[in-house]
């Protein structure tokens, strides 16, 4: 499931905090971001300069037109600015009850700005109880801390100690139902732990971590609480339902499938980690710059796109272009179209071919033994069978009739080498590369044999009385076409799902046999007219 994920914050036009880190932190974990724009700020990667608020009014039109149409997995809120901003929003959390909330709840910027007015810090108590999960770094940790039962609690110092912000956490899951990360970022000293605090369940679930030493800090809550949020979606959190059956006492998230929080952080964490290891490479501002979202994605080929089958099929099949002209234009292939092809080289040819069908069979059956699913399985393990059926009409049919010295000679040059090139191929157990190999066989002939039975290299194809029109018309035949049509789906296929690489492997393989198809169908002439007239035929050979 892609979940669909709805990030309520501020714009950072410097893209490394609030609502575009919020996308690309989504997008990078696997989910489908969209944002609501809260409020505007005019910052850098040295700190915020100045903040404008949009009216409420058009923030709860923006949060209404996404939740008229498209159902919400998860809602992450970020800097919310003021007091009538939040109001706004948790009366759109509790009307709408998305399944999945996660509170960042954004007060001061690393840079030491406030994002959020002193006075909205008491509107927080309305938001705290709709969330899932809330997010504080340790100065706002102490600050919901202090936002006791009645007005004038004054805030906690901020936690100096590990011990002390999870107590803070304690306090302040207890008091608003609410799952609570610590996270230890500003701790100072090796490392920069988290902790996951629930008072339902009486669970603390700590995440430990060496500190990575880095400039580029600039947005990891923002990250790190979209990223959450998103996974936790992806897991199957659901606060919804946690409300409706809520009786169990655990906060309702500890269903068949074990509770995702600490799995959703654990991994979230994970991908963070990775992120801020690449942020600096980045090159982004002077002051602290942001975490490198996609690093990981990028460094296992993610930038790369994928071709769709067809599009794998028109490029290949354009890819041989030269080598299907030259096929086209070889003497045999004018000779057999008009008949006037010699009996000799084409029984040569036909004895070549039938040499050929009977190792190409147990290639397929290679093929099949090697094939990933059972539909290939039964394709290439049928095409064998059809291989075979192939040479041995070949021997009851032409060659039988025709007993002659031809049709006894051994598998020359041009044909061990094209031979060699598939057993060699099928040896390696790649079965993708060796379906490449094996296509141009069926793709090649279909063409022709479609196309010399349309009359495209001349009426005389088409001529009853044509004198190899037998043989002709196997190459026409409708099956075969089926069976090409379904050889070039299960290539394209594969190709379109390979890594670039493995794609450029099957491609080479292809185009390999594409030439030896086209040495294949030069070879009864080349040697044939050698010793007559001297001249060669190796160009065409060696194409
Ligand atoms: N240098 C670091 N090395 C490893 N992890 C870090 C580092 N700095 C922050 N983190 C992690 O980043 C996440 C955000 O932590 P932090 O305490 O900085 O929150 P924050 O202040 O809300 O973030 P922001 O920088 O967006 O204001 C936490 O998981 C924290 O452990
Ligand atoms: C719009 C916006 N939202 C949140 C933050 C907090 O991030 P940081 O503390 O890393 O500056 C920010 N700077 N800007």
């Amino acid at each position: 499931m892609t979940a669909r994920v709805l990030s309520i914050a501020g714009s950072d036009p410097s893209g490394g905090a609030g609502i575009q880190a919020d996308l690309k932190s989504i997008a990078a974990v696997g989910g489908y971001g969209m944002a609501a724009i809260a409020a505007l700020t005019a910052q850098n990667t040295h700190g915020v300069r100045s903040v404008h608020v949009p009216p409420a009014a058009f923030l709860a039109e923006q949060l209404d037109a996404v939740a008229d149409d498209i159902e919400i997995d998860a809602v992450k809120l970020g800097m919310l600015a003021n007091a009538e901003v939040i109001g706004v929003v948790a009366e759109w959390l509790a009307r709408v009850r998305p399944p999945v909330v996660v509170l960042d709840p954004v007060m001061v910027a690393t840079s030491g700005d406030r994002l959020l007015a002193p006075e909205a810090e008491q509107a927080m108590r309305q938001l705290l109880p709709l969330a899932d999960l809330v997010t504080p770094n340790l100065a706002e940790l102490a600050v919901l801390a202090g936002l006791g039962g009645g007005s004038g609690d004054a805030a906690p110092p901020v936690a100096s100690t590990w011990a002390e912000a999870i107590a803070q956490a304690e306090t302040v899951s207890a008091r608003f139902g609410v799952r609570v990360l610590a996270k230890g970022g500003h701790l100072g000293g090796d490392t920069a732990p988290d902790a996951l605090v629930d008072a339902a369940s009486a669970t603390t679930v700590e995440f430990p971590g060496e500190r990575i030493e880095t400039t580029a800090t600039h947005g990891t809550g923002c990250s790190l609480s979209s990223a959450i949020a998103t996974l936790a979606a992806e897991g199957g959190a659901d606060g919804r339902a946690a409300a409706a059956g809520g009786a169990d006492g655990d906060g309702g998230n500890t269903g068949e499938r074990g509770d995702p929080w600490p799995t959703a952080v654990a991994e979230a964490r994970r991908w963070l980690r990775e992120s801020l290891r690449h942020g600096e490479a980045l090159g982004v501002g002077g002051g602290h710059g942001p975490i490198s979202h996609f690093a990981g994605l990028w460094a296992r080929g993610g930038t790369r796109t994928a071709p769709t089958p067809a599009e794998v099929e028109a490029e290949w099949w354009a890819s041989i272009r030269g080598i299907r002209d030259d096929i086209d234009a070889l003497p045999f292939i004018r000779g057999l179209a008009d008949g006037t092809l010699a009996r000799e080289p084409f029984l040569g040819y036909l004895a070549q071919d039938a040499h050929y069908l009977r190792d190409y069979a147990r290639v397929l059956a290679e093929a099949s033994r090697l094939a990933p699913d059972a539909a290939g399985q039964a394709f290439w393990a049928n095409s064998a069978h059809g291989s075979i059926i192939g040479e041995l009409e070949l021997h009851t049919g032409w060659l039988g009739r025709e007993a002659g010295t031809e049709t006894s000679a051994p598998p020359d040059a041009t044909t061990t080498a094209y031979l060699d090139h598939l057993l060699a191929t099928a040896q390696r157990g790649d079965h993708a590369v060796l379906v490449a190999a094996l296509l141009p066989c069926f793709w090649i002939y279909t063409d022709l044999g479609e196309r010399l039975a349309a009359g495209g290299f001349g009426e005389a194809a088409l001529d009853p009385a044509h004198p190899y029109a037998s043989w002709l018309a196997t190459y026409a035949d409708p099956g075969f076409a089926v069976a090409t049509r379904e050889a070039i789906g299960f290539v394209t296929r594969a190709a379109a799902g390979a890594t670039p690489e493995h794609r450029e492997r099957m491609h080479r393989a292809f185009v390999a046999s594409a030439r030896h198809e086209l040495a294949f169908f030069a070879a009864p002439l080349a040697a044939r007219a050698e010793p007559v007239d001297g001249e060669s035929h190796a160009a065409a050979v060696t194409a």
